[in-house]
């Protein structure tokens, strides 16, 4: 894959990948960028402030693990400034998006994003995911969260909220093997499947994308209180 640095190469790269990106979505997602930089002059969005990266470490590393994914509703869970979920609704406008942010200044970025690019089919929630997941229960087709917790932990807050047979696909960094490997019983207590998983290199980092399928509905113990998960996280 050629070094992506720009819209163009951006557009190449999810080209190689099967997906095609109009002007007028890249377009989408340079405003999306513009108004990102603006915001994090006033609020911790992101640390990754040059546009080359964005398009990079933000944008294609949102999007590249979707690429097989055809999908109805999708949550993101942890969203922050909007990773993975807002690059994936620009480039796949079809898909019904659901944010889950707890931080209500990022919520706020969020809704000015949705309101300014006028995108259709998308929420914020702003609360926990486990909050969420105590009353709305197998409802998304497929499940993401980038950065927000370890994987034992993510598993217990997500596959409430992910219907039976749904995927869920976390975007890890190089510790993602190694958490599969603390997750296995957790894993079997929720009746879920590993399914594969991807090493994506993006620059000079190794990213590991995990994918895997709920197989039966998750008990009503779960998820536990975050103090109790943290503490004691399935099968640790
Ligand atoms: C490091 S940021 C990552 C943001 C974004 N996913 C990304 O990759 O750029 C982690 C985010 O997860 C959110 N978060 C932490 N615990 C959460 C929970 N229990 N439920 C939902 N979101 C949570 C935080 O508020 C924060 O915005």
């Amino acid at each position: 894959m050629e070094k992506v640095i720009d819209a163009k190469t951006f557009q190449l790269a999810c080209q190689e990948n099967g997906i095609s990106v109009s002007e007028q979505q890249l377009e989408q997602l340079q405003k999306y960028m513009d108004l990102l930089l603006e915001w994090n002059e006033k609020m911790n969005l992101t640390a990754i402030t040059k546009p080359e990266e964005i398009w990079s470490k933000h944008f294609l590393d949102s999007i590249l693990p979707f690429k097989d994914c055809h999908l109805v509703s999708f949550c993101d869970v942890g969203s922050g400034a909007g990773f993975p979920c807002l690059p994936l609704k620009i480039v796949f406008p079809q898909w019904d998006c659901t944010m889950i942010e707890p931080l209500q200044k990022r919520c706020r970025f969020l809704e000015h994003v949705i309101d300014t690019l006028q995108l259709e089919k998308i929420r914020v929630i702003n609360a926990r995911a486990e909050d969420v997941a105590k009353e709305h229960r197998e409802l998304f087709d497929c499940i993401s969260a980038r950065a927000v917790a370890r994987l034992s932990i993510l598993l217990e807050l997500c596959a409430p909220l992910c219907k039976v047979n749904g995927k869920m696909i976390f975007l890890k960094g190089k510790s993602g093997l190694e958490e599969l490997q603390e997750a296995r019983e957790a894993l079997k207590i929720l009746q879920i499947r590993f399914d594969r998983e991807e090493t994506v290199q993006i620059e000079e980092a190794a990213h590991i994308n995990l994918y895997f399928t709920k197989e039966k509905k998750t008990s009503k113990k779960y998820p536990r209180p975050y103090g109790q998960i943290k503490k004691k996280p399935l099968g640790g």
